[in-house]
């Protein structure tokens, strides 16, 4: 995957996926036990990672990011469609895809019995490492997590956050060219995450690795991804660059008010707005035309309503604004990949 000149291409595909499905079956109640309908986890998936980049997958619990990973992965075998990585049928080599790329799963169960110093030297080895080229990245890459105090300590016995850090850092030994890590800072404290997301930008700089990443966490995600694929109901309802995704709703303000105890429901502006409003608990949120906005904003610091108010912020929408906007419209039949 280089140019004549011998540079890397940057924008040749890593990853392709068309028509990608997958529906679990049902599963039948027996002896008074619930049963459960058929789930299409994934419903003709197409999408395309580029070298070097850094590609998003977001979506609400249940939408289908996991399934789809595990796919790309060859540890889930797709009902139909296609999944070629650099070049390899997925689909039909799956055994291929532990060569190509390093996957963290959303659970640890293989490695929970080693230490984390052998935890992530057994997978350089197993990797193709030789014995001193293992030592030497299990050392960086522990240093770099910040995992070097715990290296003796076995992965059941840290906690939730330690522990994901440390397969992480048994994914990032022995570099591999595409990275597929779902939900990664799971659990984790503000230090560790900067330091993962410091180490997935890392493995991008300087080795050209491309990296696939399922997320919850939006606003933590805006800043490292180069492109996202909004996944709902197993299908991609959307697909750009954050940038691109903000656009669609660049028409819309976004207004935060918060109440001292609660709204005042009797003004009749504040019980209109409430129809238009995401609450959480004293805290409302409201994507808003600019005049209404203004509107808004002109109702709740005037008259009675402006002794029930406690703060009001406006904002541009951000990357969560957009996911949340096209997932509520994905339920309502209006957007279309
Ligand atoms: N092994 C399974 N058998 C049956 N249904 C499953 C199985 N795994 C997942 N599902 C269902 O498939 C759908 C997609 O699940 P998946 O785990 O891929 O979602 P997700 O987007 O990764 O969710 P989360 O953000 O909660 O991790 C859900 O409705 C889920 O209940």
């Amino acid at each position: 995957m280089t140019t004549r000149a011998g540079e890397p291409l940057r924008y040749d595909d890593v990853v392709r996926v068309r028509a990608l499905s997958k529906t679990y079956p049902p599963v039948k109640g027996r002896r008074g036990a619930v049963g459960a309908p058929a789930v299409r986890a994934t419903d003709q998936v197409t999408l395309d990672v580029r070298h070097g980049e850094i590609f998003g997958l977001l979506g609400p619990n249940g939408a289908g990011k996991s399934t789809l990973v595990r796919q790309l992965t060859g540890l889930l075998r797709p009902d139909s469609g296609s999944v070629e990585i650099l070049g390899h049928d997925i689909v039909r080599h799956p055994e291929r895809a532990a060569r190509i790329l390093a996957y963290l799963g959303q659970e640890s169960s293989a490695l929970d019995e080693l230490t984390v110093a052998l935890a992530v030297e057994t997978t350089g080895r197993l990797r193709g490492l030789e014995a001193r080229a293992a030592r030497a990245e299990r050392d960086a890459v522990l240093d770099e997590l910040g995992l070097a105090p715990l290296a003796g300590r076995p992965l059941k016995k840290l906690s939730g956050g330690q522990r994901r850090l440390a397969c992480l850092a048994a994914a990032l030994v022995g570099a591999r060219p595409l990275l597929v890590l779902d939900e990664p800072t799971t659990g984790m404290d503000p230090v560790a995450r900067r330091a993962v997301w410091a180490a997935v930008d890392r493995r991008r700089a300087e080795q050209g690795a491309t990296v696939l990443l399922v997320t919850h966490n939006v606003i933590e995600a805006e800043t490292v991804l180069d492109r996202v694929a909004v996944l709902d109901e197993g299908r991609v309802i959307a697909c750009d660059t954050p940038a691109g995704l903000k656009e669609r709703v660049s028409g819309e303000v976004r207004v935060e008010l918060v109440w001292r105890e609660r709204a005042p429901l009797d003004v009749p502006e504040v019980a209109v707005l409430r129809e238009r409003a995401v609450e959480a608990g004293r805290r409302w949120t409201l994507r808003l035309a600019p005049e209404e906005a203004r509107a808004a904003v002109a109702t709740v610091t005037g008259g009675a309503a402006f002794a029930a108010l406690d703060d009001f912020t406006l904002a541009t929408p951000s990357l969560e604004d957009v996911y949340l906007a096209l997932g509520g419209e994905a339920r309502q039949g209006l957007v279309k990949a």
